[in-house]
């Protein structure tokens, strides 16, 4: 018994009571135990040593691709960091990214949740962020089967050549005052007015679109700490952050709901279209179709996926084919040869036409290769949008953890002087003797991803790419402003966020060409 006078317990009261508590935590004792055997036995990737709490996260820096390709050549081409308790594995060569794109498609075609899509995309109830699993295949097919496939694409060839014509002009402009073309505004204008017309039947150029979209850009760069640390996730609170977002949220929200009600207008009681004009063929229309005759079918087409897929055409659409544009101009000015065999190439195509139409693309061999190289040097999404692991598995014999994100370096392996002679040279030759394509067949070039997470955007961001970048090219010569403005233009600082493009905008002479009279 406890001795209370003196202090003193019996060991008639001790031995009981350690019996006791020693039952009570055995099986908690044994379970530690054999997951720390399980763990010893498990074959990880290779880490870099990490912090308490944040794991690697005070290690990223500003240009995530360029610090997990320098991690890479220490640790290897499969290894794993860790953001806050998140276990992330990194990919960086073009055997590990078919293992996992490729061959265990089926594991890794999860997305990992994000706060900033749940806020922006209506709680993932987009393409691109959806869980993998029936709703995502049901809205997939959607936008590919109306909008993204070769034919669809082909459907909207009319909005694309008037929207080039139109960029063509407002350069022809600018020649006349002598003062530098902003490249960067140009091509913004240019890839937004054809997303929008072939995605809700108006331009872009003025809309109140364009001040909530480039804040969209900054909320998508921001790391958002609760994402990987989610007892931190009142810091978003605190420090506004989520309130600003869902304010801006609202705005592109207000938007949306103004788009789909001017097309209902156009439609009697039964939804059938009653007024014509651009808007009967948009994408808008299409969804309204669909959700006239899914109230028969089990996947109904609400209004929020409508707003929800709307805003994934603008997200994924416009600011990666505006990143392809710049870095092809600014590359070509960097290099005249390049720039001169271009232009070669695409006016002895388009002869005498004053705009090169979609036809004639099918004959630039060098155009092809030049958008190619672009794709692989700079490609828009240096890290693959990310991926997460639905079970367990092996990947080249380490073991990973169901809920383990994945990151494809898409940069590092495009860039990898195993499969490059000069990776980091600017040479489109590279692709006119070779068959390496962008589809995401070929492990060393996957600007768009592979399996059945890849890109459904394919077709519509190559011609735009094609046809906008022939135009730019065609009918002007092109300079470098002098002095501050000339390195400006030469610069090749990147930005950060979820697609990388110039630090800088890009600015340029534009003179008209004169044809040679031979
Ligand atoms: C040069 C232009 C583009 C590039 C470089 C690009 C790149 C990518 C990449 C890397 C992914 C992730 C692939 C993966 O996880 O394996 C992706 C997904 C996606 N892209 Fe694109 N993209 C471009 C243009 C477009 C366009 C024009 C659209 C539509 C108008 C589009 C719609 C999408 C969608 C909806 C997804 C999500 C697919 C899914 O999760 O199932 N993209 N894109």
């Amino acid at each position: 018994m406890m001795n209370f006078l003196n202090g003193t317990i019996s060991p008639w009261f001790i031995i009981p009571m350690l019996a006791f508590f020693i039952s009570l935590a055995f099986p908690t004792i044994l379970n530690l135990l054999s997951k720390l055997n399980s763990k010893s036995a498990k074959n990880l990737p290779p880490s870099p040593p990490k912090l308490p709490v944040i794991g690697n996260l005070h290690q990223l820096g500003n240009l995530t691709h360029h610090t997990l390709q320098s991690f890479a050549q220490t640790y290897g081409p499969l290894m794993v960091l860790h953001f806050g308790k998140v276990p992330v594995l990194v990919v960086s060569n073009a055997e590990a990214a078919r293992e996992i794109l490729k061959n265990q498609d089926h594991v890794f075609c999860n997305r990992p949740h994000r706060k900033m899509f749940d806020i922006f995309w209506y709680g993932s109830r987009d393409v691109a962020s959806a869980p993998y699993g029936h709703y995502w295949r049901q809205v997939k097919s959607i936008c590919v089967l109306h909008l993204l496939s070769g034919k669809k694409v082909q459907r909207f060839r009319r909005v694309r050549e008037e929207e080039a014509m139109i960029m063509v002009e407002k350069v022809m402009e600018s020649c006349g005052s002598l003062k530098a073309v902003n490249l960067t505004d140009l091509f913004s204008d240019v890839t937004n007015d054809i997303v929008c017309r072939s995605v809700i039947g108006r331009r872009y150029e003025g809309s109140v679109l364009r001040g909530p979209m480039s804040m969209l850009e900054e909320f998508l760069g921001a790391s958002v700490i609760g994402d990987y640390i989610p007892w931190l996730d009142w810091v978003g609170r605190v420090n506004g952050m989520y309130g600003r977002a869902k304010c801006v949220a609202k705005q592109l929200d207000e938007f949306l709901d103004e788009v789909v009600d001017e097309h209902v207008r156009m439609r009697n009681h039964d939804g059938d279209v009653v007024n014509g004009g651009d808007m009967q063929n948009d994408f808008v229309d299409i969804l309204l179709e669909i959700q006239k005759t899914s109230s028969t079918t089990d996947f109904q087409v609400d209004r929020t996926i409508m707003k929800a897929l709307i805003m994934d055409m603008f997200g994924a659409g416009t600011d990666t084919t505006l990143a392809v544009l710049e870095w092809a101009m600014t590359e070509l000015l960097r290099h005249p040869n390049a720039m001169q065999k271009l232009q070669d190439e695409v006016r002895s195509v388009a002869r005498a036409k004053t705009h090169v139409t979609e036809e004639d693309l099918n004959e630039m061999t060098y155009l092809k290769a030049v958008i190619k190289e672009i794709l692989r040097l700079h490609p828009p999404s240096p890290i693959l949008i990310p991926r997460e692991s639905m079970q367990d598995t092996k990947v080249m014999g380490y073991d990973i953890a169901v809920g383990t994100q994945v990151l494809v370096n898409a940069w590092a392996i495009s860039t990898d002087p195993s499969y490059w002679d000069q990776p980091l040279q600017f040479q489109p030759e590279r692709f006119l003797k070779s068959s390496i394509d962008i589809k995401g067949h070929d492990f060393e070039l996957i600007p768009f991803g592979a399996g059945r997470r890849g890109c459904p955007g394919i077709a519509f961001a190559m011609v735009v790419n094609e046809l906008v970048l022939a135009n730019t090219v065609q009918q002007f010569d092109w300079t470098v402003p002098a002095g501050v403005v000339g390195d400006q233009t030469f610069c090749l600082s990147e930005t950060t966020g979820l697609t990388v493009h110039r630090k800088l905008p890009l600015l340029a002479l534009a003179s008209p060409h004169v044809k040679s009279s031979k």
